[in-house]
């Protein structure tokens, strides 16, 4: 497993107005979505391509394109799906699958309630999108899930992770084929295994507070 912290003015800029609790969902939603586009251009940087020629206006070359199957983009409903359309700006011919999925608050447990994505992911690129890891306990269902799958790599694009919740998945899945790409490690979990000093639900920031 590989860790990505990435280190931008950009970023640290966007993401201390995204935690401002005086922020309001319009702009949460904006600035998430331009923060997952920065992360995004490094998470894609191993993505596979092949040469492929052309013809430009004045010679023949060679140049690059996506190999088939493109990348497969998974958000994790609710709060990932704030980060897919800043995913697919920057990578429109990727495809899409989903996970539903919602942490049990009392347990701390990851229930999946829904999931729509190819039966065989033999060979694929997936990059999950999911804006908290915060015990660790989402991703580490999720990737495995896309692992049982026969997904050849997984890279997370995240915008907060707790050092508890990394430790969990390198304890987890620390020789499998994962990156986690993430704008900000932060200290630690509170007693409620909520992200320090994080940003509060990203669900409820993006789309307000569940039911
Ligand atoms: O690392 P963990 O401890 O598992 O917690 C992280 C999960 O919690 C949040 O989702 P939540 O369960 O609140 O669902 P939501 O997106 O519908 O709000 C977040 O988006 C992650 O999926
Ligand atoms: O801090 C946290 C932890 C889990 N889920 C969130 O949305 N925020
Ligand atoms: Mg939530």
């Amino acid at each position: 497993m590989r860790v990505l912290e990435v280190d931008h003015p950009l970023v640290a800029h966007k993401l201390t107005v995204l935690r401002d609790k005086t922020t309001p969902s319009p702009v949460f939603r904006q600035l998430t979505e331009e923060l997952v586009t920065l992360l995004a251009y490094e998470a894609t940087r191993d993505v596979h391509t092949q040469p492929v020629e052309i013809e430009t206006p004045v010679t023949r070359t060679v140049g690059t394109a996506f190999t088939k199957p493109t990348p497969l983009v998974v958000p994790i409903l609710r709060a990932g799906l704030g980060m897919l359309e800043g995913m697919t700006k920057l990578v429109p011919t990727a495809e899409v699958g989903f996970l539903g999925m919602a942490r049990n608050e009392e347990t701390l447990e990851a229930i999946t309630y829904a999931e729509r994505l190819p039966a065989d992911l033999t060979g694929r690129q997936v990059f999950v999108l999911d804006p908290m890891l915060a015990t660790g306990g989402t991703l580490r269902e999720a990737v495995k899930f896309l692992f049982r799958r026969g997904a050849a790599d997984v890279t997370c694009i995240c915008l907060l992770a707790a050092p508890e919740g990394l430790t969990v998945l390198e304890e987890e899945l620390g020789d499998s084929n994962v990156t986690i790409v993430v704008a900000s490690i932060d200290e630690k979990l509170d007693e409620k295994a909520y992200i320090v000093p994080g940003l509060g639900d990203a669900g409820d920031r993006l789309y307000g507070v569940a039911g």
